[in-house]
């Protein structure tokens, strides 16, 4: 698991090491310049060709002094590297010690005051940018004077390792300025920053690399956010066993599918049959029944009529999922979404997707294994309702949305964001999908992955984390690697394969960590 912390959370944790003088910088540092000669020739010390040129970006805070120290010590190891000043002071030690490795400080202020293209010339002499501008004391806002250096760098292409973080960069929410330079790699000091792993920022930072400091024992014992890594995976899979029946493995009943959207059930039930439910029921009018048993013959029929569901009827049920395919007003939207409140029927685990998200009202009041799966817009739409401000930000706004309906919120995007009602446990968030999942579908197929995670008993944000990286990664094989189209069916297809890779751990996976996961 990649926890990650707070900028608060980090400096605390740094303080009783820095009172002790303990060379925390130092050791960033060197830990950079490792990273860093590992990129330019596979870790050789003293082997690095000779044409190849490292800037390193140097802001006026202690994240400028890591990357000037950095740049001293790969010349000491015989690499070109020098930097480019972006503020009018920096830190004066790192300079010093850059100076006498004899490396140039060139200032950027000088460099745009030059008629020509001075500037652009020693970017475009560059191979490796170090972006040490700004690090957790970093607001995300890009002052005028620097868009012509971050609009280079962007538009042409140089890698960049970004140091500790990438600049303008909200360390603790992920926030970032649009102008932020998106890095190939980012190596962390000390802990995960909680930024790094929400929207925005785990949109820039790369692979994510962890430098042990040692703050391991002074960190929180809760984190601010979690992401689940493939031995979580490999922990926290429901595995069948000798004494299991194919109820005691968990039943799941999904209401999906309507004459407008026959297909969703379709999708819905091949997520949760192929994720491993002991059984499938749908509950659906007879048409679509008929097109979901055509793909899918192992799941039971539960012909439904205009009036809802009686769930009483329907025999034994763990988790219930509700909404995708379904108009908000369908009646099986609002009988499920009764059952599954606290003061309902049961069963009180199960998933709220799509048209039964619409059909939620301020009275609905949930446990957390029930699981709300908003894409922004129905969040919005849920968010209004409940008289939430809608523009927040995916994390807040599923907090927000998590602490009004007392349900587990996961958020759809790029990144999952996945909030408990506690609003003092972590919030999870996964990064393992593709671009090509944005297509019509496959939010029905994390639906149905998501309510056999629930059936078989796991908790309703492990459960949501759990199905984000099963379907993340399906996506991911279905497009291999996010090179070809998707369609959504092809998800719930490749769930069994991406499952076993993970189980037997056979792909390579997150570099993140020296330790302080
Ligand atoms: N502590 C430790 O033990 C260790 C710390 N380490 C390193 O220290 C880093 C934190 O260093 P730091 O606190 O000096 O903050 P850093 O981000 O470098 O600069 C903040 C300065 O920038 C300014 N500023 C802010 N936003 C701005 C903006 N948008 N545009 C322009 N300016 C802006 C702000 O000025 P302000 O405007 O607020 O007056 C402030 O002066 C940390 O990330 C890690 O790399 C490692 O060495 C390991 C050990
Ligand atoms: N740009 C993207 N990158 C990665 N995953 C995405 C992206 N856009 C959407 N997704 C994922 O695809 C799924 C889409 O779900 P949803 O919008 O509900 O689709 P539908 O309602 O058509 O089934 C979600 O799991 C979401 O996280
Ligand atoms: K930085």
């Amino acid at each position: 698991m990649i926890r990650g912390f707070s900028a608060d959370q980090v400096r605390a944790a740094e303080a009783p090491l820095l009172d002790v003088g303990e060379p925390l910088m130092l050791r960033a540092a060197h830990s950079l310049a490792g990273h860093v000669r590992e990129q330019l020739c596979g870790g050789a010390i003293g082997n690095a060709p000779p044409t190849q040129r490292v800037l390193v970006l140097a802001g006026s805070g202690a994240n400028g002094g890591d990357g000037l120290h950095a740049a001293a010590i790969l010349r000491r190891d015989g690499i070109t590297a020098d930097a480019l000043l972006t503020a009018e002071t920096c830190h004066a030690e790192g300079a010093d010690v850059l100076r006498e490795a004899g490396g140039t400080l060139h200032c950027l202020a000088e460099l745009t005051a030059r008629p020509g293209h001075a500037l652009e010339g020693l970017l475009g002499s560059s191979d490796l940018v170090l972006d040490a501008i700004l690090g957790i004391g970093g607001r995300p806002e890009v002052p005028g004077h620097l868009r012509r250096l971050l609009e280079h760098l962007r538009r042409a292409g140089t890698p960049v390792i970004a140091v500790d973080l990438p600049s303008f960069l909200d360390a603790s929410t992920g926030e970032a300025a649009q102008l932020a330079l998106p890095a190939r790699t980012t190596v962390t000091f000390g802990a995960v920053k909680a930024g790094l792993l929400l929207p925005g920022g785990s949109d820039l930072a790369g692979d994510l690399h962890l430098v042990d400091l040692g703050l391991g024992p002074h960190l929180p014992s809760r984190a601010l956010v979690e992401r689940l890594e493939d031995e979580d995976v490999r922990r926290l899979w429901p595995r069948a066993g000798r004494d299991d029946s194919k109820y005691t493995r968990g039943v799941v009943a999904i209401a999906a599918g309507s004459t407008r959207y026959p297909g969703a059930a379709v999708l819905a039930c091949s997520g949760a049959a192929r994720a491993g439910a002991g059984m499938v029921r749908c509950l659906a009018p007879a048409p679509v029944l008929d097109l979901v048993l055509r793909a899918r013959p192992e799941v039971l029929g539960h012909p439904v009529e205009d009036g809802g569901v009686d769930l009483a009827d329907i025999g034994r049920t763990q988790a219930l999922v509700v909404g995708p395919g379904l108009p908000g007003d369908d009646a099986r939207a609002r009988s499920c979404i009764d059952a599954l409140r606290e003061d309902g029927q049961g069963p009180h685990r199960g998933v709220i997707d799509a048209g039964g998200l619409d059909a939620l009202d301020a009275s609905d009041a949930f446990g957390a294994d029930v699981v709300l799966t908003p894409h922004r817009g129905e969040a919005q739409r849920l968010a209004r309702r409940l008289d939430i401000d809608p523009e927040l930000a995916a994390a807040p706004l599923a907090r927000a949305l998590a602490e009004a309906t007392g349900a587990t919120v996961l958020m759809k995007g790029a990144v999952t964001v996945i909030a408990p009602p506690d609003p003092e446990a972590p919030l999870l968030a996964q990064d393992d999908a593709t671009g090509y999942l944005a297509t019509a579908g496959t939010g029905d197929v994390l639906a149905g992955i998501l309510g056999t995670l629930l059936a078989a008993g796991l908790p309703g944000p492990r459960a949501a984390a759990l199905a984000a990286v099963l379907h993340g990664r399906a996506g991911r094989a279905a497009s291999h690697d996010g090179l070809v189209p998707l369609v959504a069916l092809d998800v719930a297809e490749r769930v069994p394969e991406v499952l076993a890779t993970i189980l037997t751990g056979t792909e390579h996976h997150s570099e993140a960590s020296e330790g302080e996961r």
